[in-house]
């Protein structure tokens, strides 16, 4: 049995009480608010990738006991146009939208002249961000949707370029203990510079006053793109205590062909090219100085969506991402692509994806040319020193088949031992959620028999000692003949089911989840 990606998913706004089988911890207390496309045709016009699809929102609110789900769709500019010409009129990343073939001259030479001066989409489907007290949807484009976090209802339109050049930000910025948040976007051809910059949006204290917090913005660093026109795709980045890690991958977006898309007829995504002649820059930044650091890393080709951790040990950087070896996830979800596998019932032939730890030397004093300047026992990645004095990056590859990886985020930037991820084998969906301990290389996995778990997320026990004290929150699409869609709620630490809400609705395929304790 295959998963229906292109099927319209249906909204519950109305709070549905789930059946609750097992038991709930006292504790746990909030609301899981996950984003992901949900409709993928509209009249006569369909996207022809799964990330363009509307972004639909679902929560499980756990109050005493009980959960609660509801979802919504985001109505952002994009739904709302959309919804009122009964087909699809704004652009996505892998779907240019066209005007309706019965309209007459005038509205197609506004439509052409709002892809030459384009105004980007808000269907903001990949992940929920903070900043300051307030939650935002969000995708890649300068445009957030504040939302409110326990109805799901659309508030606000924010614009980053109103606070800061940025033409795209990414949909996973960091935070810190005080409650401060860090991005990283990127300013397109801004005063004739390409730069990614870094930013931080201050604490909810700091932003009370303020409508919205984005209006503290303060510039950390920014880095040179190394070419003007071609700026990298990139879709997080690591932070430690003293450092920020970014990694320019030749991945990359062709301006000058993005500008020209709508006039050739073609998505924007047909301009992401991967080049893999070309190698990976790893951009370290020193968060005290805010100037990136001396030294040049770099690796050869790869292509990284999410970054796991990074920490500081002995003098060197670590740091832990899922990388793959070419784009072929990106097209692993064209809708036809998916439409034909599920057809056919073959699985899909892209790439997998491996979990790579990367150790960088943060001094090379005295480091002789050839050789290995990692001097930690417990990893296999190496950084040698070349003759030019860049330094070669080699990874430890740790496991393979995972991706949406998470861990206990009070660990973020300290050594982790635990992550917790799903399991894809060779297929668009994945077929299981597990543990790995990084030390022991040991892999625990949960998984149920036609059941396709999403990206796990880790709560901490609130008196938690040890790092997987907590609970695994994964919602659950259940095809099996009768049954219901679940959330899902595991031990942690052993890796053990504790209970089960089952939802009377059908559950969506999504991506990303942000948990907010207390909300309710
Ligand atoms: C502004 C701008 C623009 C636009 C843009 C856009 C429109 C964007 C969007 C973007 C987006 C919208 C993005 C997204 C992303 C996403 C991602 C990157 C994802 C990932 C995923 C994954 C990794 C998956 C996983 C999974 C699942 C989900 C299921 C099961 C199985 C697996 C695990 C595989 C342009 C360029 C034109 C120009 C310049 C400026
Ligand atoms: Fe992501």
């Amino acid at each position: 049995m295959m998963y229906d990606y292109e099927k319209n998913k249906e909204e519950h706004p109305e709070p549905i009480k789930a059946e609750i089988k097992g038991s709930l911890p006292g504790w746990l207390q909030g609301t899981l608010i996950r984003n992901g496309p949900g409709l993928f045709s509209l009249g006569d016009t369909s996207y022809n990738h799964w990330f363009d699809g509307l972004a639909l929102l679902h929560s499980f609110t756990f109050k005493d006991g009980e959960v609660t789900y509801r979802s919504r769709y985001l109505r952002g500019d994009t739904y709302n146009s959309n919804m009122q010409a009964g087909r699809i009129v704004v652009s996505e990343m892998g779907t240019m939208a066209f005007p309706d073939p019965r309209k007459n001259i005038f509205n197609k030479v506004i439509t052409f002249l709002n892809h030459t001066i384009p105004d980007f989409t808000d269907n903001c489907g990949n992940n929920i961000v903070r900043y300051g007290k307030d939650y935002y949807a969000t995708s890649e484009t300068n445009y957030i949707r504040k939302i409110d976090p326990f109805t799901l209802e659309t508030k606000e339109k924010v614009d980053y370029q109103k606070y800061h050049a940025l033409n795209l930000v990414t949909s996973h910025p960091h935070y810190d203990k005080e409650g401060n948040s860090y991005n990283l976007g990127t300013s397109i051809a801004e005063k004739g510079k390409t730069k990614y910059t870094l930013f931080k949006v201050p604490s909810p204290e700091e932003c009370s006053e303020l409508p919205v917090a984005l209006k503290k913005l303060e510039v950390i660093c920014s880095v040179s793109c190394r070419s003007l026109l071609t700026p990298s795709y990139y879709h997080s980045f690591g932070m430690t205590e003293n450092y920020f890690i970014f990694i320019e991958q030749p991945l990359k977006l062709d301006i000058l062909k993005m500008a020209t898309a709508y006039l050739r007829g073609v998505s924007w995504a047909s301009c992401l090219k991967f080049q893999p002649e070309e190698n990976t820059l790893i951009h370290v930044i020193d968060r005290k100085t805010q100037k990136e650091v001396a030294t040049k890393f770099y690796t050869n080709a790869m292509v990284v969506y999410h970054h796991v951790n990074a920490f500081e040990e002995d003098g060197h950087l670590v740091f832990d991402v899922v990388a793959y070896n070419d784009n072929s996830l990106y097209d692993m979800f064209f809708l036809e692509t998916l439409k034909q596998q599920k057809e056919s019932g073959n699985s899909s032939t892209y790439c997998r994806p491996k979990y790579k730890r990367f150790a960088l030397p943060l001094t090379d004093k005295g480091g002789e040319t050839g050789e290995d300047l990692v001097k930690l026992k417990y990893t296999t990645a190496s950084a040698v020193k070349e003759k030019d004095g860049k330094i070669h990056c080699q990874p430890e590859v740790l496991c393979e088949g995972v991706e949406l990886p998470r861990i206990n985020y009070d660990f973020n930037g300290q050594k982790h031992r635990y992550a917790y991820m799903t399991g894809v084998e060779m297929s668009s969906v994945a077929t299981k959620i597990m543990k790995f301990d990084v030390e022991t290389k040991k892999q625990t996995e949960w998984r149920g028999e036609n059941c396709w778990p999403s990206e796990p997320v880790f709560i901490p026990t609130p008196d938690g000692v040890e790092e997987d004290d907590g609970v695994i929150l994964t919602s659950v699409i259940n095809s099996n003949p009768g049954e219901s869609d679940f959330l899902l709620v595991l031990d942690a630490k052993s890796f053990t089911e504790i209970a089960r809400a089952y939802v009377k609705a059908e559950l969506h395929m999504d991506m990303h989840g942000y948990f907010i304790p207390h909300c309710k």
